[in-house]
């Protein structure tokens, strides 16, 4: 088998920090938040996570692409990154049902990215130095040149991707199932979508904007506000619609992004981490059950913990282990609950998955009360 010989590329991070590697993916030019995941599988539905839009990922398991690209393992349409970094880019896949190659299935997407780095030294890089624009290009050899694309790369402090990435018009999954969820997706993965579907969900998927009035005339059993990229602090109108929903008393469970949106909802803020979450072994506390589990998570902002300590209706019920931030809150007698991690995993571990059969379990009370 002869191996294809790669163009140079090259990557520049906001601190002026340059590195040279070669070519994968479309040729190109490409910026955006560089983070990195820490997830030793599931590259391809890290890179189809709406939750990454805008973002370059670094993956810190060295060998990416081995076992190739099937079109099931998306969780949306396509590819939503902005960037790829790889150490090793594995030029042979090897997998019975593998379709593609990862180069290939980047290319046919648009993803630019670059491999041959020394992954390890910039993931310590953004450890010390904490989250940064960055930029990937095939094309671009001038340093100047690429400096001032670099600048344009827009900050993702204050950003609202969601819009970007939403449903256009809403739609209905599982037609029939016994429990009616209306769902807001702000950048929902279908892994979450099947995980309720799974458990006897109907499904109505509402675009990001859509209002109130619009989600309760179809008449749910309970709310549930998707993951998705940008800052929670820059979407007022989700802000809006849940403390709409939560005029009404059914059941609201949200995920990551629909977790800051709940916590902004009851006057609690969120912040930019130094450089976020993303792998599939954070360990989190139940601390109402006592118990621990091991996650999945992908989040650059966070829930205040001294909001929620300061809160008179707002209660923590998870903590992350590894830096004590909030991971999980509900909202005091009220069925209304969220977690910043990611219950559904894929990729990861499945032990937070009860937490929708919590939210089932709480449409069933409100049902018989
Ligand atoms: N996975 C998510 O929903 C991410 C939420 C938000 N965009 C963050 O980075 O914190």
């Amino acid at each position: 088998m002869k191996l294809k010989q790669r163009d140079k590329a090259f990557l520049l991070l906001a601190d002026g920090s340059y590195y040279e590697g070669t070519s994968i993916g479309s040729k190109g030019t490409s910026g955006g938040e560089i983070c990195f995941n820490t997830g030793m599988t599931g590259y391809q539905e890290v890179y189809t996570d709406p939750s990454y839009f805008g973002q370059i990922i670094v993956n810190t398991n060295t060998h990416i692409g081995n076992y190739g690209a099937v079109d099931l393992e998306q969780e949306s349409e396509r590819p939503k990154i902005n960037g790829l970094v790889v150490n090793e880019y594995s030029e042979i896949h090897s997998r019975v049902d593998g379709e593609s190659t990862l180069d290939e299935y980047l290319t046919k997407s648009g993803v630019v990215g670059i491999s041959g780095l020394d992954t390890r030294k910039i993931v310590k890089h953004i450890r010390s130095t904490g989250a940064m624009n960055a930029i990937i290009t095939s094309e671009i050899d001038d340093l100047e040149t690429l400096k001032a694309e670099l600048l344009k790369v827009p900050s993702m402090d204050h950003l609202e991707l969601s819009t970007k990435v939403t449903t256009k018009d809403s739609y209905l999954m599982n037609e029939g199932g016994e429990y009616k969820v209306a769902v807001l997706d702000i950048g929902c993965k279908r892994s979450i979508l099947s995980n309720l579907t799974d458990r006897g969900c109907e499904l109505k998927v509402f675009p990001a904007e859509t209002s109130f009035s619009e989600l309760k005339a179809y008449n749910p059993d309970g709310y549930f506000i998707s993951n998705g990229p940008g800052d929670p602090s820059a979407m007022p109108y989700a802000v809006e619609t849940v403390k709409q929903i939560m005029s009404e008393s059914k059941p609201m469970f949200g995920i990551c992004l629909g977790h800051q949106v709940i916590a902004l909802a009851n006057g609690i803020g969120t912040f930019k981490m130094h450089h976020g979450h993303r792998g599939l072994n954070h360990p989190v506390k139940n601390i109402i059950t006592g118990r621990s589990e091991v996650t999945s998570q992908n989040h650059g902002f966070a829930v205040i913990k001294e909001d929620v300590e300061a809160s008179e209706t707002i209660e923590l019920t998870h903590i992350n282990l590894n830096d004590n931030t909030v991971a999980g809150i509900r909202v005091k007698g009220k069925p209304f609950f969220s977690v910043q991690h990611h219950p559904e995993a894929s990729p990861g571990p499945h032990d937070s998955r009860y937490l929708f059969d919590d939210f089932i379990q709480l449409i069933k009370k409100h049902r018989e009360s």
